[in-house]
């Protein structure tokens, strides 16, 4: 068997034009949609994907405005940006690109952003809400799984989801979203004994572990979903993930392809959050 790939950039596109609709109702009301988007230091990585978050932004209507600060910035000097764009009534969504510099109090900092502006979905009040059953932002890139995982057509009902990884922005809310769509769901981390074991058990395997090509394409169940979160970069530039890509394909139903799959729908779900809350602004939702 070979695996169906999911076309992460293609479900991405689908998303950013019916998203771009609900931007134009947005305008037409007098709201433009705006995301601030702040980026602490001189990370390559980052600079990498806030310049691709701003250039979709663009692209679709939502202005996009740009905070970039020093690698020397303190928490107090980025709490006080943080209140500012709070109290800014044309900034919709605000977004703190991680990782922060050492010296910066992240914790502090992802608390200090309004929840009704939080569209990365990391603040304590969004992610309370996600575990209520009670969404309103979700985070981005478990949310985007979810929707490749529901083109994948399998039925997550009574399905054995295993998760690996317990990161509070990716592994945590995963394991939630898959509870609340009825899926008997584990959660693996480096602490796990046996993951090749639990990886044989499972009908749907999301691997968020930050270690390229770990899941091994021999352990995945025959027929089984992979969503690979995973981008490890090479030294020749290429990005990889973290599951045996070519060996996984042979065995799974359908996987996601790196890059290319997980990696677009974060950005376009990001979008989408900040369109939903321009649309509470607009009085449209
Ligand atoms: N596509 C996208 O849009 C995004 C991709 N990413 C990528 O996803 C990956 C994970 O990101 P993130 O969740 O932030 O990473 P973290 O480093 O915060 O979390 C990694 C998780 O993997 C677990 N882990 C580490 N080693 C093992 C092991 N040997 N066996 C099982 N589990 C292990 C850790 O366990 P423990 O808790 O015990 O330490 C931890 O829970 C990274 O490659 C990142 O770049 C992240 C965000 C968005
Ligand atoms: N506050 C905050 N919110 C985030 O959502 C956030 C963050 N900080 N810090 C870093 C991670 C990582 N992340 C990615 C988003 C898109 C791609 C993406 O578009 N990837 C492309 C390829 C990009 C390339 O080739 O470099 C793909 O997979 O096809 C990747 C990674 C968001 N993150």
């Amino acid at each position: 068997m070979s695996a169906r790939r999911l076309d992460g950039k293609a479900r991405a596109a689908r998303l950013l034009g019916e998203v771009e609709q609900r931007v134009r109702a947005c305008i037409e009301r007098g709201v433009r949609p705006c995301l601030a988007v702040v980026l602490v230091g001189d990370d390559p990585a980052s600079q990498v994907y806030v310049r691709s978050k701003e250039k979709r932004a663009a692209e679709i209507g939502i202005e996009a405005r740009d905070h970039r600060l020093p690698a020397t910035t303190t928490t107090d000097e980025l709490l006080a940006l943080v209140a500012a764009l709070n109290a800014d009534r044309a900034v919709d969504g605000i977004l703190v690109q991680m990782p922060l510099p050492p010296q910066c109090d992240a914790q502090r900092i992802l608390l200090a952003v309004d929840p009704a502006k939080d569209v990365d979905g990391f603040h304590p009040d969004n992610l309370g809400r996600l575990m209520l059953g009670q969404p309103r932002f979700v985070a981005c890139t478990p949310q985007g799984c979810m929707l490749l995982l529901a083109d994948a057509g399998i039925a997550l009902a009574g399905a054995r989801a295993l998760v690996i990884g317990r990161s509070t922005i990716v592994g945590k809310p995963m394991a939630q979203l898959l509870v609340h769509a009825d899926a008997t769901v584990t959660v693996a981390h480096s602490r796990t004994r046996d993951l090749a074991a639990e990886v044989a058990q499972a009908d749907v395997v999301v691997a968020a572990i930050g270690r390229l090509e770990f899941v091994r394409g021999e352990w995945i169940k025959p027929g089984a979903v992979v969503i690979d979160v995973g981008m490890n970069r090479l030294a020749d530039g290429r990005l990889v993930g973290d599951v045996e890509f070519a060996a996984a394909e042979a065995r799974a139903s359908a996987i996601t392809p790196v890059p290319g799959g997980v990696g677009p729908m974060t950005i376009a779900c990001l979008l989408n959050n900040v369109v939903l809350a321009a649309e509470r602004r607009a009085g449209l939702s």
